[in-house]
């Protein structure tokens, strides 16, 4: 049956962006109901910008002052419990996420099934609570709080400054280039051999036409228990 063999669909992200929040949402609720293989893929955003000579939007000041509303109505529509930081420029600009988004890589590559957790604990954080995720002992708190323990959280810690960590972590980037992305979220949807690359958490109905499944809403309801 062709709309259910699994389709492999892959989300690159960098927890840096409040949009991509959206898309991560999304995805995970969809996952079954859309039969994906949903495979998450933390990249540095701020390669993706000078990889492909794009900047961040909200550095038009016009363009700032609309993303400031449109994520609120977003979040809204969505059902993804967003509140602005006071100064959201801070982790963009100021912080950056390149330390966030390798302690993301090495968790992915040592505990796996800890990526989704970790990746939501740091959107609760910057996005919802508006507290740092830069931090070594923000870091931690994330990993505990995603259910590793002690030793595994140290050992993640650890591997931030390894090579074969910053090496995923860039071969990911580099990957989402290679398909033509400039910002985040970066879908790639698998289907019949063919690759399509969408950008942006607007675009669901799309991609639910190019797996060939249905676009019902947000679906806040299948997330209730996680968020
Ligand atoms: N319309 C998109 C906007 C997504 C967006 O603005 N993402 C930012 C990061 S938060 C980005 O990478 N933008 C690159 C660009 O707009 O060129 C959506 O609704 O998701």
């Amino acid at each position: 049956m062709g709309s259910r063999t699994k389709k492999t669909v892959e989300l690159f992200y960098d927890v840096v962006s409040p949009y991509t929040w959206f898309a991560f949402e999304v995805l995970t609720r969809y996952k079954t109901k859309w039969n994906m293989d949903l495979k998450l893929k933390p990249f540095f955003l701020g390669g993706i910008m000078k990889g492909s000579d794009n900047r961040p939007p909200a550095m038009v000041p016009n363009k700032a002052r609309y993303l400031d509303k449109d994520v609120r109505r977003c979040a809204q529509y969505f059902q993804v419990p967003l509140n602005l930081p006071k100064n959201p420029a801070e982790l963009m600009f100021i912080k950056g996420t390149l330390t966030t988004q390798r302690f993301l890589t090495a968790v992915d590559m040592m505990n796996p099934e800890k990526t989704e957790l970790v990746s939501r604990e740091f959107w609760m954080r910057a996005w919802n609570r508006d507290e740092d995720i830069t931090e070594k002992e923000s870091l931690r708190q994330v990993g505990l709080k995603a259910g590793l323990n002690e030793a595994e959280v140290e050992k993640c810690l650890q591997k931030i400054a390894d090579p074969a960590v910053k090496d995923r972590l860039k071969k990911y980037t580099d990957e989402a280039l290679g398909h033509g992305a400039f910002g985040s979220p970066t879908i790639i949807a698998h289907v019949n051999n063919q690759q399509e690359m969408i950008f942006g958490s607007d675009r669901f109905p799309i991609l639910a036409t190019i797996l060939g499944e249905k676009w019902e809403g947000p679906l806040a309801e299948l997330s209730k228990c996680k968020l």
